[in-house]
């Protein structure tokens, strides 16, 4: 994981470190919610993502440039495009969709074979715990088989982008984890 870091930190050093971070999942996940929740601090109404959406958050003592792509299924072979130097993911998954969870799954293990993520932190949110019936934590964890990722920083929190409920919390994780690699490549 150093070297990555150590890569993105180095070019950035003396001036506000900036880093990338891709917002990825399936359509309707709440990935636009959960960006401008983040930015704004309040819900926005969204239409499908054509593309993507980019803004910049001042987060403790980072800058991110936080990339939300859309998840549409003819979209997502362009989220490779936007890989390289990411310092991490989110992947959001709409635990409500338990039709989809497999093909979430399929999805997130194709994406994290992908060399140029390979030290990228791995933050998911399993997203609209606001609704009844939502798929648990513990039952996501499972069916994404994130026990399997043995060489990344990975997490998963419950969150509901709507409520504002963990969205935080999950930022504070990914932001100490890349904190960390700042304090070990040094
Ligand atoms: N109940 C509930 N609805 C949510 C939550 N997060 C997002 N939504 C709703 O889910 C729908 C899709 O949200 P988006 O943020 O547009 O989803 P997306 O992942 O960006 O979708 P694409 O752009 O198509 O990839 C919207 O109607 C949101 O208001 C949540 O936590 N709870
Ligand atoms: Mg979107």
């Amino acid at each position: 994981m150093g070297n990555a870091f150590s890569g993105i930190f180095d070019k950035l050093w003396g001036v506000p470190m900036q880093l990338r971070i891709l917002i990825l999942g399936l359509d309707g996940a709440g990935k636009t919610t959960i960006l401008y929740r983040l930015q704004l601090g309040e819900v926005v109404s969204t239409k499908p993502t054509i593309g993507f959406n980019v803004e910049t958050l001042n987060y403790k003592n980072l800058k991110l440039n936080v990339w939300d792509l859309g998840g549409q299924t003819s979209i997502r072979p362009y989220w490779r495009c936007y890989y390289n130097e990411a310092a991490s993911v989110i992947f959001v998954v709409d635990s409500t969709d338990k039709e989809r969870i497999s093909l979430a799954a399929k999805e997130l293990h194709v994406m994290l074979q992908e060399e140029e993520l390979k030290d990228a932190a791995l933050l998911v949110f399993a997203n609209k715990q606001d609704q009844p019936g939502a798929l648990s934590v513990s039952y996501i964890s499972k069916e994404l088989n994130l026990v399997s990722l043995k060489e990344r920083s990975w997490s998963i929190v419950a969150s509901s982008a709507i409520k504002g409920e963990g969205i935080t919390e999950g930022l504070d994780w990914l932001t100490d984890v890349i904190n960390e690699e700042q304090v070990q490549t040094r």
